[in-house]
């Protein structure tokens, strides 16, 4: 049994579709196949939770109508039938009809998961078209996770038991990734780009044989093309480098899913669906670690500055009161630094929870911040590839491990 795991980029139009199929015939006759939302259409389902959330009707029903047209167009170019996402629009527009209840967090997973059935139902339905044989499972009715809302915990006991009953071998069997399910039925979702994450609670129940992501570059390179000209591809990386360059910010892959991988020891291989029989790159049990320096850089970065209103130190009794703030606003820590009076930070500037935060915290700090900032970590560094990030940047805070450095600047070119 193989895990496959299709992100949106690669399913974001007919074409993409397509060749997921053509992918899944030549080397995916025995796989889950794990898939996340068509191209943006999480981003989309987002803005729709807000403007639901701000009772904002008119946008909620043009934004809907704009999601539907975006995915008719790609079934009209696959199977002409509309009928696999009916009953998920109709959820949808159900739901936004009712008035806003519960909480923001909880609200969200009900309207963000549908972006994954959609896919999946939109998906199942031209891969059986072409003759194979497919089981739509419901990622929801075998993922089951506490009710952290947005970040939901997986319970591995009542998960392996679900998915080793669910999935029969020599099949075919395409399921969403990134969504789950409370004890009492409410859909949960585990995480921005959680779909690797599910592929590896997949192959780790299953005790695949491997899992492979497919994406827009040829592997993990040692930095995002985006951000670099010259990149150099990782053909083989042990699980504690691909550990630490997903933890550091390193998208192509989310952090969470090699440790589930690595405890069974299953191969993560990362592929391009554009070359499928390229090598890309293997993640697996090596000896000898990574040589060359990888460069991760985090833009839209927020330093966060504390001092304690009664001029008391930096110690366990603030400290405490700190990553309690943190955990309240859920706002995760991407770097941290402190002196005797003041403690620094460095988040994501995410704006719906960022303000939020800072209002928190003012209750016992002054919180002086600045925004616009850049997050570069350099794993494998050495002066030469410092001097390499610097031009145009002045460096705000620099924090330095035997083999990471992290360095804030803001551009001034
Ligand atoms: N070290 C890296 N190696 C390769 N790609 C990277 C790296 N760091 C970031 N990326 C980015 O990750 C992207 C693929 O991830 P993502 O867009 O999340 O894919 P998907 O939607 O398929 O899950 C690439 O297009 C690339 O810009
Ligand atoms: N659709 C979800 C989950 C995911 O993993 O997506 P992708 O594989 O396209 O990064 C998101 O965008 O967060």
């Amino acid at each position: 049994m193989k895990v496959f795991k299709f992100g949106g980029a690669s399913v974001k139009d007919a074409a993409g579709v397509r060749n997921l199929a053509e992918i899944v015939r030549s080397q995916g006759q025995n796989a889950v196949i794990v898939v996340s939302a068509m191209g943006k259409t999480t981003n989309a389902l987002e803005s729709i939770v807000r403007a639901y959330a701000d009772r904002n009707t008119d946008s909620v029903h043009r934004q809907i109508e704009s999601l539907k047209a975006y995915h008719y167009t790609i079934m009209s170019e696959l199977t002409g039938d509309f009928s696999a996402v009916d009953q998920t629009f109709a959820h949808l527009e159900t739901y936004v009809e009712q008035p806003v209840g519960g909480l923001y967090d909880e609200v969200y997973d009900q309207i963000v998961s549908l972006g994954e059935l959609l896919s999946t139902q939109i998906i199942a339905a031209y891969v059986k078209q072409t003759g194979l044989s497919a089981q739509w499972l419901d990622a929801r009715q075998l993922i089951r996770t506490d009710t952290t809302f947005r970040e939901g915990r997986v319970n591995w006991e009542v998960t392996n038991r679900r998915i080793k009953e669910a999935v029969g071998k020599n099949r075919i069997h395409i399921t969403q990734g990134f969504i789950g399910q409370t004890d009492d039925n409410r859909t949960t979702t585990l995480g921005r780009e959680g779909s690797d994450y599910t592929a590896a609670i997949f192959a780790y129940c299953l005790q695949a044989e491997s899992v492979t992501i497919w994406k827009d570059v040829p592997g993990v390179l040692n930095a995002d093309p985006k951000w670099f000209d010259e990149t150099v591809l990782l053909e083989k990386l042990t699980y504690q480098d691909a550990i630490e360059l997903a933890y550091y910010g390193a998208t192509v892959i989310h952090p969470k899913t090699i440790k589930p991988l690595q405890n069974k020891g299953i191969p993560l291989y990362v592929k391009s669906f554009l070359k499928p029989g390229a090598p890309g790159t293997v993640i697996g049990n090596y000896e000898r670690h990574l040589t060359i320096p990888s460069f991760i850089f985090k833009v839209n970065q927020v330093l966060i500055s504390l001092h304690p209103n009664d001029f008391s130190f930096i110690a366990e009794d603030n400290l405490s009161r700190i990553f309690g703030r943190f955990a309240q606003a859920g706002v995760k820590i991407n770097l941290m630094q402190n002196t005797a009076i003041s403690f620094s930070v460095v988040v994501d500037n995410n704006p719906d929870r960022v303000p939020a935060l800072l209002d928190l915290l003012k209750q016992d700090f002054r919180v002086s911040y600045n925004d616009g900032l850049e997050l570069i970590t350099i794993r494998y560094y050495d002066q030469g590839t410092i001097e390499r990030v610097l031009p145009n940047k002045k460096l705000l805070l620099e924090q330095k491990s035997r083999y990471t450095v992290q360095l804030v600047v803001k551009d001034v070119g």
